[in-house]
């Protein structure tokens, strides 16, 4: 059930009483403190993942999206002496009402494309087209009624609250400010917002301190839902939460977002915790997207070494429930340095099938099948990675990057959002479509 976005018109009360998690040991509770002693809940039955609507129009659209942050020399006259390439040319979609994972090892970029969509940071350079508008440069005043639609969730409930504030006036704080209510109607609707996130409504006189972990997080989704956003921006929001309430925040999240309609753009390290809630996954590495498909094709088939490598310390309940376990993979060496990125392929220092080509030619992100892009000169499954570049006839290099005057490069979409209706077939070296 969506709800309707009357401009200043709220929604009714949800059902709250079949949208919270029935079983939800946390809905409603008095005492915060036994929170954190529950065992590990695993997702609840009939909270199945969510599922892509494949007629949804975008609702964000985010098209070579780079954030440059300075670096200035020490001393009295600071010049910039380089920049950190935070995010370097990232390209997504996300449906209206669909959710969109990001994932990958700290200081990859997740949390700055977050920022930028949220328009907290102004782009280097990119586009990003909200709801048909292009907000990537938008001014101040303009920004006012995007927050409204725009809303984001950190990571730390701990220190996004302010602790001299009651929870009323967090949650409500929105809703004065942008005088969506009159005054008197400020509480009845906090009330209201408390109960859909499952906190008791009487306790809005509390202050955060007075809650637990898990429903200090419920008081941030409450205070993100006040305005009926569009879209949420979720900043790593269970990773500060202890294990056993993270399944119960994920469920709620996803109760919330189809009972609202609202898309998400989920940010993660962890692909334990996207695979639930996310039907589309992208995986960054050092400010770029290396691969990107649907749920099914990156955890089944991933192409690429970084992301096979991330699975693999991703425990397998299938492979453990026959006896096995997945091989883990080790990545060498440290992430390299954004300020200074390795040329080519920025993956290559720490890959274990990397050649030369890797080096001298940036590999594109391919459209590889019908939703699945990967940016990877020897892109293939697990164990059957070719030993020749795929790119390489298509780039019109040869097998080490090098010109190749007798190729003819392919035009390729390249770094476009979303997917073409046709592909690169791997394995017959032809285009393909469905
Ligand atoms: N305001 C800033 N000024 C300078 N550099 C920054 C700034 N914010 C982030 N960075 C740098 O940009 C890179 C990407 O950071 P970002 O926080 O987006 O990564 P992340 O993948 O979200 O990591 P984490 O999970 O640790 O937050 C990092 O190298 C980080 O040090």
């Amino acid at each position: 059930m969506n709800n309707k976005r009357g401009d200043d018109k709220l929604t009714p009360l949800p059902a709250t009483a079949n949208f919270l998690p029935q079983d939800d040991p946390i809905s409603r509770t008095e005492d915060p403190v036994d929170q954190d002693e529950i065992d590990f809940v695993a997702p609840i039955e009939g909270h199945a993942a969510s599922v892509a609507d494949p007629n949804a129009k975008p609702i964000l659209e985010v098209r070579d999206l780079k954030m440059y942050f300075p670096v200035k020399s020490s001393g009295i006259i600071r010049r910039t002496i380089g920049h950190v390439q935070a995010v370097d040319g990232v390209s997504f979609q996300v449906p209206e009402g669909g959710a969109l994972g990001l994932v990958g090892e700290s200081g990859c970029g997740k949390s700055t494309t977050g920022r930028m969509v949220t328009r907290l940071y102004e782009p280097t350079s990119g586009t990003i087209t909200f709801d048909g508008r292009d907000i990537s440069r938008i001014s101040t005043r303009q920004l006012k009624p995007l927050r409204r639609e725009v809303q984001m969730i950190f990571q730390d409930p701990y220190t996004s609250l302010n602790p001299r504030h009651s929870v009323g006036a967090i949650i409500g704080a929105p809703l004065a400010i942008h005088k969506v209510l009159p005054r008197n109607k400020i509480l009845p609707r906090v009330q209201e917002l408390l109960e859909i996130v499952g906190l008791n409504p009487e306790h809005y006189n509390r202050y955060p301190h007075e809650f637990s972990g898990g429903q200090r997080q419920r008081i941030g989704i409450a205070r993100a839902l006040t305005l009926q956003p569009k879209l949420l921006v979720a900043d790593e929001p269970v990773s500060a939460l202890d294990v056993s309430i993270q399944a119960q925040v994920i469920n709620l999240l996803q109760d919330v977002q189809r009972e609202f309609n609202i898309a998400f753009v989920f940010v993660a390290h962890d692909l334990a915790v996207v695979r639930h809630f996310c039907p589309e996954i992208a995986v960054m590495y050092l400010g770029k997207i290396v691969e990107i498909a649907d749920r099914d094709t990156l955890y089944n088939r991933p192409n690429h070494p970084y992301t096979q490598a991330l699975l693999s310390a991703v425990p397998d309940v299938k492979q453990a429930a026959i006896g096995g376990r997945r091989e883990r993979i080790r990545l060498e060496g440290d992430v390299p340095s954004p300020i200074n990125p390795p040329s080519g392929c920025r993956f290559r220092t720490r890959c274990p099938i990397a050649q030369e080509i890797c080096a001298r030619v940036e590999p594109p992100l391919l459209q590889i099948g019908k939703r699945h892009k990967v940016a990877c000169h020897f892109a293939g499954e697990l164990g059957h990675h070719p030993d020749r570049p795929v790119t390489a006839p298509l780039l019109g290099v040869d097998d080490t990057g090098a010109p190749d005057p007798g190729a003819t490069p392919t035009t390729m979409a390249g770094n476009e959002p979303g997917y073409s209706d046709t592909w690169y077939d791997l394995e017959r070296k032809t285009m393909a479509s469905a």
